[in-house]
């Protein structure tokens, strides 16, 4: 579903990605993690067409999209939630919802100024997708209520069934952990495993490596823009550059059992 190339983005003299290659098929979660600053979000930012790439491809079911616009990124079925919550605080949960089934609903503006049964019909059918995606994410709170009523990690919620009602192919996550307490997390892992079943290729980037390493079919470690691993969960645990990168060089012993457990190592040798 998406194939990314020897991406390259530079900021001036900052090499945000460097030369990063992965590939997320359908019905898979692959993970991109790494240090702050790694470049996992300026990746994202290019395969969503949001920043041009000074080098490298984007292929999505084949297609080649590098540097094209984001409209034309989406209505070729990618989409994405963010870092920092994008919910319309002032609409009510249900709209956010119905906000993104208009990728694909067929609306013209006569039907909508003169309300045609036509009008009504879709109208319909976005109401009752948004529903059906509100019940997939478990949203407990009042759907016609103002978003910003609801707590944080319902909002989270809100976000992803707003990316789901855009009937995506690629679901790019940017940490959809954060701000989630234990029990919200368990939760999300579950969800993002029934996503996964529906058919959608998922890229998730997260610093919780608990869920990380439990999830994901496959991970891939940026460090100052560059991979410097690409495998399973199990494979990459146990990658010295891994642990490395999330500690930097001259640790001792007992720093370095610590990164490991951060990137879900946890074993004793
Ligand atoms: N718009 C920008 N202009 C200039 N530099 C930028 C811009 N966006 C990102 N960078 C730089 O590019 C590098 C990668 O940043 P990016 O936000 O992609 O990292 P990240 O891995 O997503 O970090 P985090 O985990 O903190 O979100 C950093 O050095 C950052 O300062």
């Amino acid at each position: 579903m998406l194939e990314v190339e020897d991406l390259t983005l530079a900021f001036g003299g900052v090499r945000a990605v460097d030369g990063l290659s992965f590939r997320v098929e359908k019905g898979e979660i692959v993970s991109v993690i790494g240090p702050n600053g790694a470049g996992k979000t300026s990746a994202f930012n290019c395969v969503t067409g949001f920043y041009k790439p000074t080098g490298g491809r984007i292929r999505l079911a084949g297609n080649d999209v590098t540097g094209r616009r984001p409209s034309l990124i989406t209505a070729l079925g990618v989409a994405r939630t963010f870092q920092n919550l994008r919910v319309f605080g002032e609409m009510s949960v249900l709209d956010n919802v119905r906000a993104g089934t208009h990728v694909w609903l067929k609306q013209r503006v006569a039907d909508a100024l003169l309300h045609t049964p036509r009008y009504r019909r879709t109208e319909r059918e976005a109401t009752e997708e948004s529903n059906k995606w509100l019940d997939f994410v478990g949203l407990r709170g009042d759907r016609a209520g103002l978003a910003r009523n609801l707590p944080y990690g319902e909002r989270r919620r809100v976000e992803i069934a707003r990316a789901l009602a855009r009937r995506p192919q690629l679901l790019l996550l940017d940490e959809p952990a954060a701000g989630l307490n234990h029990g919200e997390k368990a939760e999300l892992l579950d969800l993002i495993r029934r996503i996964r079943d529906l058919g959608i290729a998922i890229a998730l980037i997260e610093h919780d490596m608990g869920l990380v390493m439990e999830v994901s079919d496959r991970v891939v470690v940026l460090n100052f823009g560059k991979e410097i691993a690409d495998g399973t969960p199990d494979e990459v645990r146990g990658d010295p550059a891994v642990v490395e990168a999330y500690l930097g060089r001259d640790a001792d012993e007992e720093e370095v059992e610590a990164a490991r457990e951060e990137v879900g190592g946890a074993r004793a040798e």
